[in-house]
């Protein structure tokens, strides 16, 4: 180990200071010392992560080692954007990236493959090739636009209606109102629109028993992920705790509820071809036969899991930002109009996406501000200088994204909303990476960021969204979420109180 790290400090450039042994690592020995600097209990702790990780940067610096919950080995925490850089440029034509204990325990129990966001080497390749091409490159994910526009009209009646039936203050924008519910069951819609080819009704009045069960099982899902974190695996696996049981439960649900959505889509697109067009399903049958039914089904969950809560938590910050701050939101309003048109109904093609540009720069500062995704990881192929340390092989670095966004060094009043820093071609490309990065960064990208586009483009132009306080209380459930409700009030566009209220 000592002769490796000799070897870094040879390698790196430039003339890294000299690594002693307890510089080399600068330890923190376990997470569960670290832990007692920002929590009390472990389920706070698990649920406050992203603030323990913060404490852990300021107090140690940007590169420490420690022990996570799940793990029998140290890991390696980096929250500096160069040391980032080394180790994701080390991590090899197939990133290996660990995977959610549980999930891949379910999967392993059930005989079913891992999918695209568990796999690693070969097979995950083999996935992520037949998947990349339909939904990745810009080009391919903004064809699915015309795809989700019935359903962001529906969602926009639907707030509109919400609005009136919850009083007068409420539709003045004095008060706020359920809003996470509906963009939850939008951003369901949306993607199992374009990943299963079918519209659930996860907005209709009387939405099915499926389409239940499915919005249950995602939210329990989230919600039951922190407490599990920091349980010991013999108490998740044998589901000594309501969580686990819970937990289970959901992902069973979410499995069979995709199941039974993806072999109609199959049945009904075996009679009639023509409606396999345009789908995501469609795009991943012709190109590629060489996955299995097995392997399609549990890459179709992967999307629905990983494009459900990181879509709608990062819109309902981005909404929230924009309550603050509206100067920003009437320039965001005035762009869509120019590029789009006044009428609220008018939907949006691939054409207005590209012209969007400030919508870009939001979305990008909203994401900064707001990780809802605030640690990556990778498991380094091989020894790697990173930062000056050498790190062996086999080591799981973790990437503090949500501290390094935070950072001064890297962005000017860190804590401030400014969309517009982005036309600087200046800031660091490894300081802000709220989508990973390389051969294994989100897949959703692309289909993430057209979603949002499209809602705040139909939102925008309906309603103004009226001054409301942050968020207070954000919590680690897999993804970073409001733990209360977000205070978000709206008000439809040109009403003046009186007016509106009449
Ligand atoms: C704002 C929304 C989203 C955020 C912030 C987000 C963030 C991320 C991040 C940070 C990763 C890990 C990347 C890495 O390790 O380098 C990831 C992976 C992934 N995301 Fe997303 N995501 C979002 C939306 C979506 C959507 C809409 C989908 C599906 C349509 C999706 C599907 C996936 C999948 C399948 C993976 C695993 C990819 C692989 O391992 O090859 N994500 N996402």
């Amino acid at each position: 180990m000592l002769a490796l790290h000799r070897r870094a400090r040879a390698r790196c450039a430039p003339s890294p200071s000299p690594l002693t042994r307890s510089r080399a690592c600068p330890c923190c020995r376990s997470l569960d010392r670290v832990s007692s600097l920002g929590a009390s209990s472990p389920n706070k702790t698990s649920q406050k992560f992203h603030l323990v990780l913060r404490k852990v940067a300021a107090k140690y610096g940007p590169i420490v080692r420690l022990r996570t919950p799940g793990s029998d080995k140290d890991a390696v925490f980096i929250s500096d954007a160069d040391a980032v850089a080394d180790a994701l440029r080390s991590e090899g034509p197939t990133p290996i990236r660990r995977g959610l204990p549980t999930w891949i325990y379910f999967r392993e129990k059930n005989k079913v493959p891992l999918g695209v966001a568990f796999a690693n080497g070969e097979e995950w390749k083999r996935m992520r090739s037949a998947i990349q091409t339909p939904i990745f490159p810009p080009k391919n994910a903004h064809a699915y636009c015309p795809t989700i526009g019935p359903a962001t009209v529906q969602a926009m009646g639907i707030i509109e209606n919400e609005l009136r039936c919850a009083g007068p203050r409420t539709l003045t924008g004095e008060e706020t109102f359920a809003i996470e519910n509906i963009v939850m069951r939008w951003s369901i819609e949306a993607v199992s629109g374009i990943v299963l080819g079918q519209q659930l009704g996860a907005l209709d009045d009387e939405p099915t028993q499926l389409t239940r069960d499915m919005i249950s099982a995602v939210n329990a899902a989230f919600a039951t992920t922190g407490p599990i974190f920091l349980m010991p695996e013999f108490v998740w696996r044998n589901q000594l705790a309501s969580a686990a049981r819970e937990h289970f439960k959901a992902l069973q649900t979410a499995m069979d509820v995709t199941n039974k959505l993806m072999t109609t889509t199959l049945t009904e697109c075996a009679k009639d071809p023509a409606k396999l067009h345009g789908t995501f399903l469609g795009h991943v049958l012709q190109r590629d036969a060489t996955l299995t039914r097995d392997e399609m089904l549990s890459t179709a969950v992967d999307l629905l899991f990983a494009g459900i809560d990181t879509t709608s938590r990062s819109l309902l910050n981005i909404m929230n930002l924009l309550s603050r701050h509206p100067e920003a939101q009437t320039k965001l309003r005035n762009e869509i109009i120019a590029v789009v048109g006044a009428d609220p109904n008018a939907t949006l093609d691939a054409t207005h996406l590209a012209k969007l540009k400030y919508m870009k720069n939001v979305i990008k500062e909203a994401m900064r501000l707001y990780s809802v995704v605030p640690i990556g990881g990778r498991i380094l192929p091989r020894d790697a200088a990173v930062g000056g340390y050498l790190i062996p092989a086999d080591t799981e670095v973790m990437f503090g994204m949500d501290v390094m966004s935070h950072d001064p060094k890297y962005f000017a009043d860190p804590d401030s909303f400014d969309p517009d820093r982005w036309d600087a071609k200046d800031i660091h490309p490894f300081a802000s990476l709220p989508f990973g990065f390389g051969a294994r960064m989100c897949v959703g990208r692309r289909i993430a960021e057209m979603e949002m586009t499209v809602f705040l483009a139909h939102l925008l132009r309906k309603f103004e969204i009226m001054p409301s306080p942050p968020p207070a209380d954000l919590v680690f459930n897999l993804v970073i979420a409001n733990e209360k409700p977000m205070p978000l009030k709206f008000r439809p566009l040109g009403a003046t109180t009186a007016s509106a209220t009449a």
